[in-house]
């Protein structure tokens, strides 16, 4: 039978989820719910893009899913796990929220509880998310398939450990953001220079595209590095100015940084 899901919480990762679920996943779900704590102008959006059915009390349509996906912050896990406890039966209920385990669901939640985590990222919303997940003790194959269907509508994705997972998150959650803070630099440097707007987003955006391309290929980093780097050349002195800068280890400070408050 096809399973039914709630999400809880609507912001723009449950939306990348429904979005995908909506487009590519019609044939394999049944219903969608979806509750949050207060934006009913956000749950209409979604009925009528998505034809999502909106909740305001969870309670009355818990008997009627088999997924509960949490896409609300980790700050708030702690009272919506308390207030569906009394309602959950069979249902697999799979957080998103950073630094969330499995380990601490199944503490929340009634013992035997089937449960997951997926550590998506935004580029889940044009269906390009790298998403890593795992589960929690009590999982069966059904689980098993129910997760393939979330995890692959949003792009690709690596079935990791939980400890993995708190450790990846600054890689492929996170860092999405510290690429975009490079290109925003290097765009507003463009503009600095009297391109207009729209192109300086085009060159930076293509450049980052062909670069990533080419890590597709396969190549190491350090050798695609070096191809562009004539010796003695112009890209050497940028370079050495990264490397006087520390920038290896700011990034490796700002992943430190990024998982520590992940896991709380
Ligand atoms: N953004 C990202 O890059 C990534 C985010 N995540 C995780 O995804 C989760 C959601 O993030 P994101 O979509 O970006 O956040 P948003 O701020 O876009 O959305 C948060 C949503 O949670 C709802 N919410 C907040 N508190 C409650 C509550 N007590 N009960 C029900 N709903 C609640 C909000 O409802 P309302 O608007 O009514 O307040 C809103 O719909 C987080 O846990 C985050 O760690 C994971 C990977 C990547
Ligand atoms: O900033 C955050 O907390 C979340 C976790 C991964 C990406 N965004």
């Amino acid at each position: 039978m096809k399973p039914s899901i709630l999400f809880i919480g609507a912001g723009r990762m449950a939306e990348a989820i429904i979005s995908g679920l909506h487009n590519k996943g019609q044939k394999q779900i049944n219903q969608i719910f979806v509750g949050n704590r207060s934006n009913s102008d956000k749950l209409k959006e979604l009925e009528d893009k998505y034809g999502i059915i909106p909740v305001n009390q969870l309670q009355d349509c818990i008997d009627q899913v088999d997924i509960i996906v949490l896409a609300m912050p980790p700050s708030e896990h702690e009272v919506v796990l308390e207030n569906i406890h009394p309602f959950i039966s069979n249902q697999f209920v799979v957080t998103i929220a950073a630094g969330m385990g499995p380990e601490s669901l199944e503490k929340r939640l009634p013992y035997g509880t089937a449960v997951g985590w997926i550590m998506p990222n935004t580029a889940a919303e044009v269906g390009r998310s790298i998403s890593l997940y795992t589960y929690g003790q009590f999982i069966k194959n059904e689980h098993k398939q129910q997760m393939e269907i979330l995890v692959n509508v949003i792009g690709d994705s690596q079935h990791c450990t939980e400890e993995e997972i708190h450790k990846l998150t600054a890689i492929t959650g996170s860092a999405p953001a510290f690429l975009y803070q490079f290109a925003e630099i290097l765009i507003s440097m463009t503009e600095d220079l009297g391109v207009e707007r729209k192109i300086a987003q085009k060159l930076v955006t293509e450049m980052v595209i062909g670069s990533a391309e080419m890590l597709k290929t396969g190549k190491l980093p350090m050798e695609l590095r070096d191809q562009v780097t004539t010796p003695g050349g112009a890209t050497a002195a940028g370079l050495e100015v990264l490397k006087k800068g520390n920038f290896d280890q700011l990034l490796k400070e700002a992943v430190i940084a990024t998982n520590k408050k992940a896991k709380g």
